[in-house]
């Protein structure tokens, strides 16, 4: 790797580390009136940050963001205005309060979202009438707590300030020593956040983003994973409301207004959105340039600006300020695709792909058998699922055919736990699954791949891997080992730092194969497996499948009927979402009820 490229990949750490330094330095330096006004940048910085994570990355607009800060802020001064008198040190009160509060407030409210399935706009629409709720309910709330007093429309005065000393007489500090206090408590929660971020948890969160049902299907609890990231965003924008009371020495029920929850979407974006370090430019950039303008940080001319400069943003700079400068910048580094130019046919190496069998069946266990039970499933007046009773064990590849609209893919959907059944049952081994949610039916043992390959587009195929792998083994280590056999497995090995979405179809049907073989399944569904792939695809997966079958329960829904026989398994016609028939390949080909069907006769049917 190059300098360049190095300093490329660790650019959201080291660029902060300066940006960091430098301001400290400066904070000595500047005027004590610009270092006071540019603490309130860091502040909403931090605020911005805390979106970042769950826009940026979580794919989650929220406009609660400014509720959990307004909340931390008047939580961590009530704690910091009576414990403060007593034993100064007012940081040491506020900040964990008010961190701990809001994180706390955000996972009540992400349960909610995530855990009823919201969709975006439903979520995006309720964040903003929590933050609206409370602006209202502030205007008249009253509450006296020791030496504390919220006063509704007044709303609360006399919040110490950063009080680092101990002791009743402790001083706060000074407007220069505040501005570096800041910075640095921000500087620590972004490399805290950043670190979890770049870490496995930050690459579940770009898999939620990018696919979810996906991430499901790979046996990840995608809502616990949305809450927890929504609580540490929660926490991060109230240790901002905490750090900004404290700045302040007052708050009232504004920092709920509509204006203050639009403000914290346009630092991101101006900064780049995703980009994590981007709010904090974003918040700079704005509040320096409305300070230029002499308007002062919320001065007169700020709505205006910000106004000029979102429409400019979106005309010019889509990515924000950060997104541009990296896209800019990635384009004058070698094409990191380039590998996939030069990519030739998949071709599976059998024996890695034995041994890879064989160790998962040592750890994950024999291939369990399935089994449904009447299952029925109807849409309105379809019903595309009428009682259907079958069994699938290992030893050879169970194929489904039927003509369209069969029920094939509803009954696949139904036994992943896509849809839910109305009645009967699906039974994993000895577990009866009817109800689990997806992730339960992967650990369970249930392997899926569907129809379309589901890649995360946006990660490269190692990243793919390991991240299908991790969702088994908890281990980094042993993610990555088991990543790099399944990528030598499929050949992949050129291939294996390029992003997924510049990977041909049939690649990117064999990297999804490849990840539902990290999970070790004992039971795997594939959805047209076939789709998409050349002749020469078409005869590996056959291999593949026949093998699989050794190990594992493997079930095939297929329309390539040429492809259904090179399986040599046992094979189930559906029709009109009833069981039709069963048998070989070559007996049902010669069978009139079953040509029926497929040429749309009546004479069998
Ligand atoms: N989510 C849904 N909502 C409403 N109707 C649905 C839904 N999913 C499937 N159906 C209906 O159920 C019937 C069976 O569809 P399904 O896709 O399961 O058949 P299939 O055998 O897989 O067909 P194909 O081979 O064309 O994919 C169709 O009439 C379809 O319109």
């Amino acid at each position: 790797m190059s300098f360049s490229q190095t300093l490329y990949a660790r650019a959201g750490t080291v660029f902060p580390l300066v940006a960091t330094a430098l301001t400290l330095a400066a904070g000595s330096i500047i005027d004590p009136y610009l270092a006071y006004v540019a603490t309130s940048w860091v502040i909403f910085g931090l605020l911005s940050l805390s979106l970042d994570i769950v826009w940026g990355r979580g794919g989650f607009l929220s406009l609660a963001q400014t509720a959990f800060y307004g909340l931390g802020g008047y939580f961590g001064s009530l704690v910091a205005v009576n414990l403060a008198d007593m034993t100064g040190h007012s940081i040491l009160w506020s900040l964990p309060a008010g961190a701990l509060f809001g994180a706390l407030v955000a996972a009540a409210l992400g349960w909610i979202i995530f855990y009823a399935r919201m969709g975006p706009l439903q979520a995006t629409i309720l964040s903003y009438t929590f933050t609206l709720l409370l602006w209202s309910v502030s205007q008249s709330f009253k509450l006296t707590i020791g030496s504390a007093v919220i006063g509704g429309d007044n709303g609360m005065s006399n919040i110490p300030g950063f009080v680092p000393g101990f002791g009743k007489g402790a001083e706060a500090l000074g407007p220069q020593a505040g501005f570096m206090f800041v910075v640095v408590v921000s500087a620590l929660a972004y490399f805290a956040t950043r670190k979890l971020m770049t870490g496995t948890f930050g690459k579940v969160i770009d898999g939620i983003r990018l696919d979810i049902q996906k991430t499901e299907l790979l046996g990840y609890d995608v809502r616990r994973y949305q809450v927890l990231n929504f609580a540490w965003s929660g926490g991060l924008a109230g240790l901002a409301g905490a750090l900004f009371a404290g700045w302040a020495n007052y708050l009232n029920p504004s920092i709920f207004s509509v204006q203050e929850a639009l403000l914290v979407p346009i630092y991101v974006l101006v900064g780049g959105l995703g980009t994590l370090a981007g709010p904090f430019v974003g918040a700079f950039l704005i509040g320096g340039l409305s300070f230029w303008l002499g308007g002062g940080a919320v001065g007169g001319q700020t709505t205006l600006i910000l106004g000029i400069v979102l429409i400019l943003l979106v005309l010019f700079l889509k990515n924000g300020v950060l997104g541009a400068i990296g896209q800019l910048w990635a384009s004058r580094l070698p094409d990191p695709n380039e590998a996939v130019r030069n990519a030739g046919a998949v071709a599976i190496d059998t024996g890695e792909l034995e041994q890879i069998l064989t160790e998962a069946e040592r750890q994950a266990g024999p291939a369990k058998p399935l089994k449904t039970e009447k299952l029925f499933k109807r849409f309105g007046g379809v019903i595309p699922v009428n009682n259907v009773s079958l069994a699938f064990a290992p030893g050879q590849p169970f194929s489904l055919i039927g003509p369209n609209g069969a029920g094939k893919s509803s009954f696949l959907k139904t036994c992943v736990g896509v849809y839910a059944p109305e009645g009967g049952s699906v039974i994993i081994g000895d577990d009866d699954i009817t109800r689990a949610p997806i992730f339960r039916r992967v650990h369970a043992g249930m392997g899926v791949k569907n129809q379309k390959p589901q890649v995360f587009a946006d990660l490269s195929t190692r990243e793919n891997l390991r991240i299908a792998a991790y969702a088994r083994v908890r281990s980094r280590e042993q993610a990555s080992a088991i990543a790099a056999k399944v990528i030598a497995m499929l050949g992949l090995e050129a291939q294996s730092g390029v992003m997924a979405s510049v990977l041909s179809h049939g690649q990117q049907q064999w990297l999804d194969i490849g990840m539902v073989l990290c999970l070790a399944p004992r039971v795997v569904l594939l959805d047209e497996p076939a789709a998409g792939m050349t002749n020469e695809e078409t005869r590996e997966l056959s291999g593949l499948v026949r093998t699989l079958s050794k190990f594992t329960t493997v079930i095939v829904v297929e329309h390539d009927m040429e492809f259904v026989r090179t399986l040599e398994g046992h094979v189930t016609v559906l029709h009109q979402g009833e069981f039709f028939a069963e048998g070989d390949i070559d007996t049902l080909r010669g069978d009139d009820r079953v040509l029926d069907i497929y040429l749309g006769r009546r004479e069998h049917v």
